[in-house]
């Protein structure tokens, strides 16, 4: 199954096109990393996919979705429950505890019964590492652990793909390494994942597929592969 699917896809900031014609697909279970100078466009492309920024031109589908020519799709929140999405600062309510933050998603996205919904932010918090912080409010956790809180919220409803912006942009270098180990696992159970970064490091350590956002293109290391720098 194809999660991402892009054709002569135009990526625009307002009337400013900031990628042209870009076409590439990731596939279930696949993981790339998409790189680029500051300003290139990754996270516009990002914003592309989960249909924050409209497709003006070309064709995408997202986990099955076609994305929307304007920004007004009915079906957007359909995308947005298949797809999980994590930025490099954290985005946690920071005046509920942790449960709360996992509860606002799941009553958000309709769930229903009490029990299922504590068992749901069990398992996704036991995943993560972090059984035992369901009662701590955000700002008792260090910025390691609420990385992995926001990527255990992003699992809640057992997402396709993953789309990352930075999520290791702002943590120490052991830190950001377990992040990326948590990334890899949750990839290799089968979620596709696409993350923008500026760590070499960590794609040198971790090796895969590269999409480099380039002087407006898109260039993709399973077609032509170059070297980053
Ligand atoms: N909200 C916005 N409105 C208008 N233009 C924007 C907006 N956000 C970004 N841009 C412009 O779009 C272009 C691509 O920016 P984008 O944020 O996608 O790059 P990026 O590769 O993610 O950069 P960074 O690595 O710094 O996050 C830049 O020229 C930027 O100035």
């Amino acid at each position: 199954m194809t999660v991402i699917e892009l054709h002569d896809a135009y990526i625009m900031q307002d009337v400013n096109t900031v990628l042209q014609k870009v076409t590439f697909a990731l596939e279930k279970g696949e993981f790339a990393y998409l790189v680029g100078r500051t300003g290139s466009g990754k996270s516009s492309l990002l914003k592309t996919l989960y249909a924050d920024l409209p497709l003006p031109a070309g064709t995408g589908s997202v986990v099955g979705f076609a994305l929307p020519r304007s920004g007004s799709s009915s079906k957007v929140p359909y995308l947005r429950r298949k797809l999980g999405i994590i930025f490099q600062d954290f985005q946690l309510l920071f005046d509920r505890s942790v449960a709360d933050n996992m509860l606002f998603v799941l009553n958000a996205t309709g769930w229903t019964g009490k029990a299922r919904k504590q068992q749901r932010i069990s398992e996704v918090l036991m995943r993560v590492g972090l059984a035992s912080v369901a009662g701590k409010m955000p700002h008792q956790l260090s910025g390691g652990e609420q990385q992995r809180v926001v990527i255990a919220r992003a699992l809640l409803n057992e997402p396709l793909l993953l789309l990352a912006d930075e999520p290791t942009g702002n943590l120490d270098p052991d830190v950001a390494d377990s992040i990326m180990q948590l990334f890899v696992e949750i990839n290799n159970a089968g979620t596709a994942v696409l993350m923008a970064t500026h760590n070499y490091q960590i794609i040198q350590q971790y090796p895969r597929r590269v999409l480099k956002c380039e002087q407006g293109h898109l260039i993709d290391s399973a077609v032509s592969p170059f070297e980053l720098s």
